[in-house]
């Protein structure tokens, strides 16, 4: 069985790295023409799945924690708060040895699944036939290639569901009402250790009062363990913005527009929540505006065309799940596929469609409830885990107060 990979993300680079273990045929295409083509966005989190994710990928690859790390060479333990109207208790999860908790940087996490990845650059698919013969992709650049199964891990805009569905992106994708205003800057010194006591990996002000939510993350810490890179997204909830985006005001606003717009939204935050957006500079919000969208399927056909990740269940950023719930359904194809290798039991027309069948109900139901509880901001509910079932709240760590913790900035001395 030779399977065919189409994208080079989380998904698919996690996809591929269970099929090596399992000694499985693939090849993975990605259509960026090298690694460094687009900036792979910020930061993830990962809990439950950890060590799932850590038993499904070969031995070759390096410690995930050492690798992914976004706060190291500070040894600070992954942390994320919430600060709700009106209080300034540190309110939030933390990583402890019981119920781990990774913030990852997303180039790190990248480039840890694409350890020692046969990843084919440069290769975009236009056009895929499947037939008796199997299938067949086509490249942009003239080139092909035949396999037996087809993945399309491509993303939100996914070619691949394109051909299984014959409905363009357009039919599927819904803009939501959230209209994000980005900043990004570099904090070293006593700045730093303001934001870093806020969390010590990012922070959610939630504010329906005043009709925004922010997260100010820390992207990565420089090697000298002295200065560190943030972000940070204002969203407001506004229809106005999916009826029309195009057209909405942010898209022509400058970049100075755009700060002082922010700076007047926060200006009743609390100070230490203020700060952030008073220390960015016009040049450092991003020009371009953010068009989020989610995707809403019911139901896919069950063949040699197998979808995943952001190509079903593209969601609203809140509850930070986008890319947790793709590693999920990664570990699930990964045992599916298996399955399906053994004894060349895909060349089975009725098994192929029951095994495949079975993963696109549980990924449905799974990547739907998800893209709902996102668009309702329901931050309680029920989470899947690796096996598809609901997850043992025991596993997800569990908001409390955060005590403080000392923060010391510089690369540790060894005893
Ligand atoms: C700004 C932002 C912040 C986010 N933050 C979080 C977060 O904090 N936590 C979280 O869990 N999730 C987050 N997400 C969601 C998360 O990034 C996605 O859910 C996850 O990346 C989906 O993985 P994927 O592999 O399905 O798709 P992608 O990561 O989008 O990968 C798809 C790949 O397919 C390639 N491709 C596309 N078309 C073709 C083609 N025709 N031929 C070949 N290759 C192709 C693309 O170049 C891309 O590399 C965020 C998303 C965004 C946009």
């Amino acid at each position: 069985m030779h399977v065919l990979i189409v994208g080079g993300g989380l998904g698919g680079l996690s996809l591929a790295q269970n099929l090596r273990k399992q000694g499985i045929s693939f090849e993975i295409f990605e259509r960026d023409s090298n690694p460094d083509a687009r900036f792979q966005g910020w930061g993830i989190a990962l809990y439950a799945i950890i060590n799932a994710l850590i038993d499904h990928v070969p031995s070759d690859l390096p410690d995930l924690m050492d690798t992914v790390n976004h706060l190291l060479p500070l040894q600070l333990n992954p942390q994320l708060s919430v600060y709700p109207p009106n209080s300034e208790i540190r309110l939030g999860f933390e990583h402890s040895p019981e119920k781990p908790f990774i913030r990852a940087e997303r180039r790190r996490l990248r480039d840890w699944l694409a350890t020692n990845l046969p990843i084919q650059w440069g290769k975009r698919v236009t056009r895929i036939e499947n037939d008796n013969s199997g299938i067949t992709l086509h490249f942009e650049d003239g080139s092909t290639a035949k396999g037996d199964i087809l993945i399309g891990a491509d993303g939100i805009n996914s070619t691949v569901r394109e051909h299984l569905l014959s409905r363009p992106s357009t039919d599927i994708t819904r803009v939501l009402p959230l209209a994000t205003v980005i900043g990004q800057l570099t904090l070293s010194g006593p700045a730093l250790i303001r934001q870093l006591s806020l969390a010590h990996s990012g922070y959610m002000s939630v504010r329906p009062d005043l009709g925004f939510i922010t997260f100010t993350g820390l992207h990565y810490v420089a090697p000298d363990g002295l200065s560190a890179k943030y972000y940070w997204n204002l969203m407001e909830m506004t229809p106005d913005f999916s009826k029309d985006p195009q057209n909405y005001w942010l898209l022509s606003a400058t970049q100075q527009q755009k700060l002082d717009h922010v700076r007047k939204l926060t200006a009743k935050l609390p100070a230490a929540q203020r700060e952030i957006f008073e220390l960015t500079k016009p040049e450092e919000i991003e020009s371009k505006t953010h068009i989020w969208k989610d995707v809403h399927l019911e139901s896919l056909p069950a063949g040699r065309v197998i979808l995943m990740g952001d190509a079903v269940h593209a969601m609203m950023p809140f509850r930070g799940e986008g890319g947790y719930q793709t590693l999920v359904d990664s570990l699930l194809l990964g045992k599916m596929l298996g399955r399906l290798a053994e004894g060349e039991k895909y060349k089975n027309e009725k098994v192929l469609e029951e095994e495949v069948g079975e993963y696109n109900r549980n990924m449905l139901k799974r990547g739907m409830k998800s893209v709902r509880d996102s668009r309702a901001m329901d931050m309680n509910a029920t989470r899947y885990g690796p096996d598809g079932e609901p997850l043992d709240p025991s596993q997800i760590p569990q908001m409390r107060v955060l005590p403080d913790t000392e923060i010391l900035l510089g690369i540790p001395v060894k005893a």
